[in-house]
């Protein structure tokens, strides 16, 4: 992973204040949503204002398109636009309702040059998952849960037990073919408690970064998913050990009284480039 994706931070494209406002806003990526967020007599509208904004500078932050799917009215549209007017503004453009790697064919010969990423919210969505993960154009999948707790009857609980097969289908999937992967959006954005419990959850699972519907929601997530200094300090510590190991012909070190192998050496070397990316977006 070249760049951090903690905090993806969802804007309506018929909402002008707020993609003013993203300009300074902590988001690691941003998604300029042509889709749910925007109400039908609105899309065309939504288009030109998003072609309008994207000529602004949003720094570092990712820049993600989110298109309406290709059986509705504005589908091709979107995607005629991302190819062409948004084609050099926007950094990736984001398929909703993904059931298969045939949807992401039919969007990928309408954009030639973009990276595709894939909301994962239908149950057909998870089944197909590693199909969707190893198309060669996608970079990234992004959790749909409110989509998919629709699809599936579902009723919210804390711990999200409902979410969890849909969750770790798209995990192992994502993982398997080395492409990024954030968590559904928390809906009650006044609610730091119950954000930061499912942050957390989510960061135990293994999701790069969380989707977001408020500014208000951005530090404590941008916090979740970063690495803490004791976290940083230890992934140093592994490295010199192993390293130090190595050079006596050992394969194994000791770091406050755990083995260090040559696959703890990787996940803190992953530590230590997220952190890096992290300290780039904050210059
Ligand atoms: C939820 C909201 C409608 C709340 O809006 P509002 O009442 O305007 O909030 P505030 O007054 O608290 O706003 C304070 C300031 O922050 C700006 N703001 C608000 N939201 C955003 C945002 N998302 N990005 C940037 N800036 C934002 C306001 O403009 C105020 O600024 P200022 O004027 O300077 O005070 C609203 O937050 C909202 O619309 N959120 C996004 C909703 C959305 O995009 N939904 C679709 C994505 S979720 C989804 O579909 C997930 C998936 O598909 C699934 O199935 O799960
Ligand atoms: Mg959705």
């Amino acid at each position: 992973m070249a760049r951090a994706y903690r905090s993806v931070l969802y804007i309506p494209a018929a909402n002008q204040r707020a993609m003013e406002k993203a300009q300074g806003l902590t988001a690691d990526a941003i998604i300029f949503d042509l889709e749910d967020a925007v109400a039908p007599d609105a899309k065309e509208a939504a288009r030109d204002a998003l072609a309008q904004a994207l000529t602004q500078d949003y720094g570092r932050r990712a820049r993600i398109v989110r298109i309406n799917g290709m059986a509705t009215d504005w589908g091709e549209g979107d995607a005629r636009a991302c190819a062409g007017a948004l084609a050099d503004k926007a950094d990736a453009v984001l398929i909703p309702k993904v059931d298969s790697a045939a949807d992401l064919d039919r969007v990928a010969a309408l954009i030639p040059d973009l990276p595709l990423w894939a909301m994962m919210e239908t149950p057909l969505g998870m089944l197909n998952a590693a199909e969707i993960a190893a198309h060669p154009r996608l970079q990234g999948m992004v959790m749909g849960t409110n989509d998919l707790a629709k699809e599936l009857n579902s009723r919210f609980r804390p711990d999200r037990l409902p979410m969890q097969s849909g969750l770790g289908l798209c995990l192992l999937a994502a993982k398997a073919y080395g492409k990024v992967i954030v968590d559904g959006v928390f809906n009650a954005f006044k609610d730091d408690e119950g954000l930061r419990a499912e942050c957390e959850q989510g960061r135990d699972m293994g999701f790069d970064g969380k989707t977001l519907i408020h500014p208000a929601q951005l530090a404590i997530t941008n916090q979740v998913f970063a690495p803490a200094d004791a976290d940083i300090d230890l992934a140093r510590r592994q490295i010199e050990a192993f390293e130090a190991a190595t050079r006596e012909g050992k394969g194994v070190a000791v770091v406050d009284g755990k083995i260090v192998e040559n696959l703890h050496v990787e996940t803190a070397r992953k530590t230590l480039a997220l952190a890096e990316a992290i300290a780039e977006m904050t210059e």
